[in-house]
């Protein structure tokens, strides 16, 4: 192993204090775990359908139920938090009070669900609010603007398990060493390239797209007129992979609203925000199409939002065309 890197836990624990330290050790826990299990799925018939469908109205997967209670005790057992909410559960989690701490955390267990069954990179999404002591803890303490986050991270299942991690002081970037069971700091300090290459996007939803803007963007993506090289497309359909290469890469990730969808695809709480928090503290920005995203103050705990992240060139490009249209 080259000298120099940290290990995961030594790492947090000589950067954090006590409680939250605590907390970080139970959700890697939970991503450890998690990655076993998406590892093993073909091998222990973790692929296919639970036979339930979720809040979002959406087919549950096998993993997406594992990976939600596998968080779900991992954070309560943490006794650090008091509020939990996923995308897999309709109400928030109430901690019991003997076990309450004074962390609320939102999460997606299994992002990118879509495709387990075939073994591309999913991952698990998390963002940690924090209360003064958890002793009463009402909704809106999540209820909050993605800018009051203290940490905000996503574990990646993929080629290798990366866990990438902010608690507001920019971003570093871990991966799991499998012989040794720990996350080892691989990617200090990540700072997304000012522009990028490749743009992300489900291009297959087009033709329903809500507003032209993002469909000029594309367009110049493709076709550039200022004689720069046209963009490559990059989709894979889980967020945190995609995510994950607009990061280290550079570039421009986009779920704009649709027909189908007019509040946008992705949940404000448990998606837009952990990535808009990373993307900023890695130099990047995140806009909704109307604002900041991590301005954004949800009214639901499921609540969705179009979202448009990445480099911070790219983003100001696709800012301009919505300032350009709001001035007509
Ligand atoms: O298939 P689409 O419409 O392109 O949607 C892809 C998006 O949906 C998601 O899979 C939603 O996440 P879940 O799997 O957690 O529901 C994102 O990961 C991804 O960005
Ligand atoms: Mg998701
Ligand atoms: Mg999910």
């Amino acid at each position: 192993m080259e000298f120099g890197l940290v290990m995961y836990t030594a790492h947090t624990i000589r950067k954090s204090r006590g409680d939250f330290a605590i907390l970080l050790s139970h959700i890697v826990l939970g991503c450890k775990f998690v990655c076993t299990a998406v590892n093993k799925a073909g091998l222990a018939k973790l692929i296919g359908l639970a036979g339930e469908t979720n809040v979002q109205g959406e087919e549950q997967k096998k993993l997406d139920v594992l990976s939600n209670e596998v968080f779900i005790k991992a954070l309560v057992s943490s006794g650090r938090t008091c509020i939990l909410v996923s995308e897999e559960d309709e109400e928030a989690t109430f901690v019991e009070p003997a076990l309450r701490g004074k962390y609320c955390v939102v999460f997606d267990p299994l992002d990118g669900s879509s495709n387990i069954d075939c073994g591309v990179s999913i991952g698990t999404i998390v963002g940690i609010y924090a209360v003064k002591d958890g002793v009463d803890p009402k909704i809106e303490d999540v209820l909050q603007p993605g800018k009051n986050m203290v940490a905000a991270g996503y574990c990646k299942y993929g080629s290798s398990c990366t866990l990438v991690l902010s608690t507001g002081k920019g971003v570093n970037g871990f991966t799991l060493d499998p012989s040794l069971g720990e996350f080892i700091l691989t990617h200090p300090d990540i700072k997304i390239p000012i522009k990028g290459k490749s743009y992300s996007v489900n291009e297959g939803n087009a033709e329903n797209w809500d507003g032209q803007q993002q469909s000029m963007y594309v367009e110049k993506c493709k076709y550039p007129q200022d004689g720069s090289p046209a963009k490559s497309l990059r989709y894979i359909g889980s967020m945190v992979a995609d995510v994950h290469r607009t990061l280290l890469y550079g570039g421009f990730f986009l779920y704009p609203a649709d027909k189908k969808s007019p509040n946008g695809k992705l949940r404000v709480l448990y998606e837009v925000f952990a990535m808009s928090y990373l993307m900023e503290q890695a130099g990047g920005q995140a806009f909704t199409g109307k604002q900041r995203a991590l301005d954004l103050l949800p009214t639901k705990i499921h609540e969705r939002s179009p979202i448009f992240l990445g480099s911070y060139d790219d983003v100001e490009e696709i800012k301009a065309l919505y300032a350009a249209e709001g001035q007509k």
